[in-house]
């Protein structure tokens, strides 16, 4: 059989050519149906709907764009002289094409003339199951109209369903000098973008690729990527208890990302139903992974487009001694009970005390020193490639780490086992003269085990571990994450509510060295974050319904706010003696009186914002 078949009967080019110019192809018809009958003549535009439920690629835009061009070279093997033969489309043509070893789909190749507006075109029906749109826009014909088309078919589209997949393809660029694609490519992107933003639809994401028929191979994947799959869908993290554990749907997490493994896209090329499995022990985290999957694109059939290689992106990530056999990874599950964990145990947390659901949880500290640790961290770090971004391995040699790890102590067989909850590690610099200054660098709880108090409660540990060490200056933070910034105000405020200087009076007198002081001698925090927790303390304390108080506040934080822009102003003053005016505007554009207070309200509103998300936690924790 043909490898490519029309919906009803394989066929091969030279059938396609026959049908083409058959009579079924009238000029300003759209046929009813799909079958390759006889076109009745009445100018309809409903179409059957797609019983077979596969996948669909809508091909649009204006008439000799060069959407059937596409259509027969890049699936069809037409040779891109020959599509100077192809006449014009006027029906919509179903293309079914169809592997045996690989995904099934549809192209529906639109005629240019296509009118929305027409009672008889059937949006429901044909944006409805779309996966993906493809508008071409010829880059060697004046495109205005097309950007207009563009418009209303994405509007069309998208208000039918938003998830279809809007890719634009800036088509026929063998004509053009680079510096015209470039050209071409910045200005369609500015105007569709515009036109779409007037349109208020400001959540469309249109990709625009430069294609031509002349070099196809790049975009055939692009089209293809319809059938790409999801790789945070794809991928099932596990930590394994017990053997049921490894069927039970209810044990599975997702990654939060996955561009460090997949890419920027996080997504897989070339299977269908794939499904990923990357299994740990709950205490030593043995590893084992594996991946399953229906079908997987034949680069015979598919001009050499090879589907990515999933298990050597992820092994390539994973310490040697992972497991790709299941069997085997269970059977390692009757060593879990000899797993301990590594270094000294610091502190217990419980939740649910006296109650039937009673968790046990045991924070530790360790270095690499420890017996076995080295390795296990090598396993442990991995779970950071799917919830750190930038995530890097740490260089554990270096033996200025320190590690925090939490575990859960959970009943098994009538003793005790550890299930890892996840971890911290903070490297000790140096503070000039002779002090260190601990710095946390990662900082991980396992989905799992969120949302139980564990993130405050290893914060806590961490700060604790320092406290009484007067060598210690502050503890910094690396780069923080948007949600380890919100644990750490409210670690931090609710620590330093119950210091002298932060009392509802002091707030109110404003930022004073003895808050400073205080929060760095008492909670090792630094100047800036104490800062932070002032502000975000002195709002709670502030009366919002008193307009003085609350102006006054809003002036306190504004005015710390306005620093840079003062630095920018005195930066201009000094500028403004060394250059002459002309040389000043091309150098600087600093801001004006209006846009500067415009921003400080903006920056301080997601301040506020911010506060008001750690007051509330504070307020449900006590
Ligand atoms: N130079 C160049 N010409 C192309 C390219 N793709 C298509 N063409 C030419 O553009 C013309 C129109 O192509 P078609 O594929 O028939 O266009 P269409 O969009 O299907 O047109 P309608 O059926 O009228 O809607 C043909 O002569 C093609 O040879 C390309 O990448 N580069």
């Amino acid at each position: 059989m043909a490898p490519y078949h029309r919906i009803s009967d394989p066929w091969s080019y030279e059938q396609e050519e026959e049908d083409h110019y058959g009579p079924g192809y009238e000029v300003g018809s759209y046929t009813k149906d799909y079958n390759d009958g006889p076109y009745d003549g009445e100018s309809d535009l409903n179409v059957n709907s797609n019983p077979e439920g596969k996948p669909r690629i809508l091909l649009m835009g204006l008439r000799r764009s060069g959407k059937s061009s596409i259509q027969k070279v890049v699936f069809h093997k037409m040779s891109p002289n020959e599509t100077l033969f192809l006449e014009s489309t006027n029906k919509i043509v179903k293309d079914e094409i169809s592997n045996s070893s690989f995904v099934q789909f549809q192209i529906w190749d639109f005629p240019g003339q296509v009118d929305f507006f027409d009672s008889n075109f059937d949006c429901e029906m044909i944006f409805g199951g779309c996966g993906a749109l493809v508008f071409v826009i010829d880059a060697q014909d004046d495109y205005i109209d097309a950007l207009m088309k563009l418009n209303l078919t994405v509007t069309r589209a998208y208000k039918v369903n938003p998830n279809i997949r809007f890719e634009v393809f800036i088509h026929k660029v063998d004509g053009l000098s680079d510096d015209h694609k470039i050209e071409a490519q910045r200005d369609i992107h500015q105007r569709a973008n515009d036109e779409l933003m007037e349109e208020g639809f400001d959540s469309v994401n249109l990709s625009f690729y430069l294609t031509s028929i002349y070099d196809h191979s790049s975009y055939k994947k692009t089209l293809l990527q319809t059938f790409i799959t999801d790789s945070n869908e794809a991928l099932d993290l596990k930590l394994v208890c017990e053997p049921s554990d490894v069927q039970n749907d209810e044990t599975t997490f997702k990654p939060e990302m996955s561009h460090q493994i997949f890419g920027e896209n996080e997504s897989i090329f070339g299977y269908q139903n794939l499904k990923i499995s990357l299994y740990y022990t709950a205490g030593k985290l043995n590893t084992y992974l594996g991946m399953t999957y229906k079908a997987e694109v034949d680069p015979k059939q598919f001009d050499g487009a090879i589907a990515d290689d999933v298990m050597g992106a992820i092994s390539a990530k994973l310490p040697p001694g992972y497991m790709t056999n299941l069997d085997d990874f269970v059977a390692t599950l009757n060593k879990e009970q000899t797993f301990k964990p590594f270094g000294d145990l610091l502190s217990t947390y419980s939740i649910n005390k006296g109650s039937a659901t009673e968790r046990h949880f045991q924070l530790y500290s360790c270095t690499i020193e420890e017996t076995g640790f080295r390795s296990y961290h090598e396993r442990l770090q991995t779970f950071l490639l799917w919830y750190v971004d930038a995530a890097s391995f740490i260089d554990v040699d270096d033996d200025r780490w320190r590690f925090y790890l939490i575990f859960e102590k959970y009943p098994c067989d009538g003793g005790h086992r550890y299930a890892i909850c996840g971890y911290a590690t903070v490297y000790l610099y140096f503070a000039y003269p002779n002090k260190t200054r601990p710095r946390i660098s990662q900082f991980l709880v396992l989905p799992p085990f969120q949302r139980l108090g564990l993130g405050a409660e290893l914060l806590n540990v961490i700060y604790r571990s320092f406290l009484k060490d007067s060598n210690i200056l502050d503890i910094t933070v690396e780069d923080p994450s948007d949600e380890f910034t919100r644990l750490r105000d409210f670690v931090d405020a609710q620590n330093c509510k119950k210091l002298p200087s932060f009392s509802k009076e002091k707030l109110h007198q404003g930022f004073t060295a003895e808050m400073v002081d205080e929060a760095q001698r008492d909670l090792k925090i630094n100047k800036k974050q104490a800062r932070r927790v002032y502000e975000i303390l002195r709002f709670q304390a502030t009366n919002l319904s008193d307009l003085e108080e609350y102006r006054a506040y809003r002036l306190d934080v504004k005015r710390r706010l306005n620093i840079p822009y003062q630095k920018e102003a005195s930066d201009y003053k000094k500028l403004q003696k060394a250059l002459n005016a002309e040389e000043l505007r091309s150098t600087l554009s600093t801001s004006t009186k209006e846009q500067r207070i415009e921003n400080l309200e903006k920056q301080y509103q997601t301040i506020e914002n911010e506060y008001r998300h750690t007051l509330e936690r504070l307020a449900a924790s006590q």
